[in-house]
């Protein structure tokens, strides 16, 4: 996985060729006998008898890599140099950094942006802390934070090992949405510790995005940050992928002529996303839904439910679920299912136990960085199928709801987000879809789709106007009427 070639797997392979007529074309075939795909040729150096180039080409795996290159050495006349793995090599130093909004090359614009100017504007905030939103980052900052528990499907791999991913996440915000988020990555897993930490640093931000945090501490952690903080706290893993899945189902539901309440659905993992797609799912209408773990089927049957080991949100689920008390792996629930939503990890069971499922089966195996069940294998027994992955269409990602919701709630100053503001988010990214396109690869808008977020900030910041949510100085980019009669 993945069977096709791919960006992921990139190299770029510098190689001296002999300057003979049709060398060229001889590496470029090999490749393509190798299976690799090339996208981009340059020219490097030109010596007396040969060429430097460089080939970037695309391969499914590292071991892919070394078949391509011994392809290229094996010819007379081509020899491979070096090559650079693309994706390390975006990675180096890191994947974002700061920009000034002003010049500072006089003494006059340090004495503005720094002291003494800026003396008056520290007072200014100190005489009224609500000022930071207007004089400071405060207002389009949103802190990142992870404790690097639940990275992707990778598990407990640390916070310095999660940064990779917290760097992304800013991209995404500023990318799509204009936010400026910081990737905070913390060295404790205790609660108490981490709802300390982001207290103690959330003066300086207008929201905090909680990001591959495991469960169920993510719940706790979530909780108590909401109910201590006035800036919005969103725990991505949870929300936005419980946004997102929702706006798919929708159209998959209109693609198909069903409707949620007769749905049947497993979810396997029941962490962070799977817990909060169950809940959302059930707020929209869905009335039948089974979950599993990694000890397989949850009901109040099992033996953890009994001898009261079982944690708090799992002993919900068991509850509230399941009423016939299917046991054992989670394939033993998939016979009748409509939808199966995959939050677990890779590969949990062979696609071919999907033919259990419902006709027109959804199967939406959203597990990074490899899914449930390969789409290629699935494909025989699913009519809609999505992944979390951009390799493949219908791409159910978080993406395409957290810049878009912290940007609306920046904009109204919305001091929380609310289960509304969700259901507003999940039907706007799903209207982008119009009923006259939907078809089963096109059940989401592509995460490049430039509409989504400010589509989804609209629907948020309405909902949060709508519901008190938001503060009472709406969006003024700009200066508030009181601060400009200061200045004139
Ligand atoms: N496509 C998307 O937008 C998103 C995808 N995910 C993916 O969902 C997965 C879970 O993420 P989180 O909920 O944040 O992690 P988490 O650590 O909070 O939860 C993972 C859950 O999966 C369960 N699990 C592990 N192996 C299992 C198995 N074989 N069968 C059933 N359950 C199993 C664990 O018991 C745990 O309850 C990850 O692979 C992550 O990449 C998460 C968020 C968004
Ligand atoms: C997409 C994402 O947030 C995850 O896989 O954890
Ligand atoms: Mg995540």
């Amino acid at each position: 996985m993945p069977t096709t070639p791919s960006a992921q797997y990139s190299l770029t392979i510098r190689v001296e060729i002999d300057h003979k007529p049709g060398m060229l074309g001889q590496v470029a075939s090999a490749i393509g006998k190798a299976g690799g795909v090339i996208g981009a040729v340059d020219l490097v150096e030109v010596g007396d008898d040969t060429l430097l180039r460089d080939i970037t080409v695309d391969a499914t795996d590292q071991g892919h890599w070394d078949a391509i290159t011994g392809a290229i050495d094996a010819l007379e006349g081509a020899r491979v140099v070096d090559t650079t793995d693309r994706t390390f090599l975006l990675h180096v130093g890191g994947k974002i950094e700061q920009h000034n909004k002003s010049s500072l090359r006089t003494r006059d614009d340090l004495s503005m942006a720094y002291t003494p100017g800026v003396a008056r504007v520290c007072m200014a905030i100190h005489e009224d802390r609500d000022k930071a939103f207007q004089y400071t980052i405060k207002r389009n900052t949103v802190a990142v934070v992870s404790d690097g528990t639940a990275v992707l499907g990778l598990g407990d791999i640390g916070p310095e090992a999660s940064m990779p991913v917290m760097e992304g996440k800013c991209m995404l915000f500023k990318e799509f949405a204009g936010v400026d988020a910081f990737p905070i990555v913390l060295s404790t897993k205790d609660p108490d510790e981490i709802v300390e930490t982001v207290r103690r640093i959330a003066p300086g931000f207008g929201g905090i995005n909680l990001e591959d945090i495991s469960a169920p501490r993510c719940f706790e952690i979530e909780d108590r940050l909401k109910a201590e903080l006035d800036i919005p706290v969103f725990h991505d893993d949870q929300h936005g992928t419980a946004i997102v899945v929702l706006a798919a189902l929708l159209n998959a539901c209109k693609l198909t002529g069903r409707d949620l309440m007769d749905l049947k659905v497993l979810v396997t993992g029941l962490g962070a996303a799977g817990v909060a797609v169950t809940k959302i799912l059930q707020a929209a209408g869905v009335r039948d839904i089974i979950g599993a773990d990694s000890k397989g089927l949850v009901s109040t049957d099992r033996s953890d439910y009994a001898d009261g080991s079982m944690n708090a949100i799992k002993r919900w689920y068991a509850e509230t679920s399941n009423p016939q008390k299917i046991s054992g792996p989670p394939v033993n629930a998939l016979d009748g299912c409509d939808l199966f939503i995959g939050l677990s990890g890779a590969r949990i069971f062979p696609a071919e136990a999907l033919q259990a499922m419902n006709k027109d089966a959804m199967v939406f195996a959203m597990a990074n960085p490899n899914p449930e069940v390969a789409p290629e294998e699935a494909a025989p027994y699913a009519r809609i199928i999505a992944t979390g992955r951009s390799d493949y269409p219908n791409q159910i990602n978080n993406v395409l709801a957290f810049p878009g919701v912290f940007r609306g709630a920046l904009d109204v100053r919305a001091r929380q987000i609310t289960e509304e503001m969700k259901m507003a988010a999940a039907r706007a990214i799903a209207q982008i879809v119009n009923d006259a396109e939907v078809r089963e690869d096109y059940i989401i808008p592509s995460v490049f789709n430039r509409d989504v977020a400010p589509a989804v900030a609209a629907a948020v910041a309405d909902e949060a106007r709508a519901s008190g949510a938001a503060a009472v100085i709406d969006n003024t980019i700009g200066f508030a009427a009181g601060d400009r009669a200061t200045l004139a």
